[in-house]
């Protein structure tokens, strides 16, 4: 498993870089986001997220937590001016929930782990994953779109949250 980092974390807010090739490396970072989103029961996970800088993100929005998905080299394109307003967590920032609107129609263009091209049309939850994915490796996390005084409380809440695993930890 891989440690997230938390907000406000300064590391979270590095641009990631693009992959130039997937290396055996990469397929093995891949593998560990992977397994460390499902044990975390996210549905995405960014590398940013596990303080490493590249473009490469991860989703999974089946039941059965069994078909992931692998976007590295990413690019997203709005299809409409429409937003949709999605009630968003994070990993990176537990126990936050809060609406945040984006374009409920994308297309991705990126690369899989074996290097095809991938050249899609997305909405629903599936689109507002991505999004957040993407800012994700822009450095940009979802409290940025909050008022000032909805991210103090979301930097006290985490303070809070992480207190109490360091202490079930201890246990
Ligand atoms: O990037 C992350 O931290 C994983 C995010 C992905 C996500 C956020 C908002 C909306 C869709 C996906 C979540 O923590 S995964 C947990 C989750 C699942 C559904 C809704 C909200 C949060
Ligand atoms: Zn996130």
């Amino acid at each position: 498993l891989l440690p997230i980092l938390s907000y406000p974390d300064p590391r979270l807010r590095t641009i990631a870089t693009p992959v130039k090739e997937v290396t055996a490396e990469i397929k093995t970072l891949i593998t560990d986001m992977i397994e460390t989103m499902y044990e975390a029961q996210g549905i995405g996970l960014a590398a940013s997220q596990v303080d490493r800088h590249i473009q490469l993100i991860v989703i999974d929005l089946s039941e059965d937590k069994d078909s992931p998905r692998v976007f590295i080299n990413p690019k997203v394109t709005p299809l409409v001016e429409e937003k949709q307003s999605y009630e968003e967590g994070c990993l990176s920032v537990p126990d936050v929930y809060d609406k945040v609107e984006r374009p409920n129609k994308v297309r991705i263009e990126a690369l899989d782990q074996d290097g095809n091209a991938i050249d899609e049309e997305v909405e629903g939850l599936l689109a507002v994953c991505i999004q957040h994915e993407m800012d994700h490796l822009s450095g940009v996390i979802f409290v940025d779109y909050l008022s000032r005084l909805k991210q103090t409380r979301a930097r006290d809440k985490v303070r809070k949250v992480l207190k109490i695993r360091e202490k079930q930890g201890e246990q």
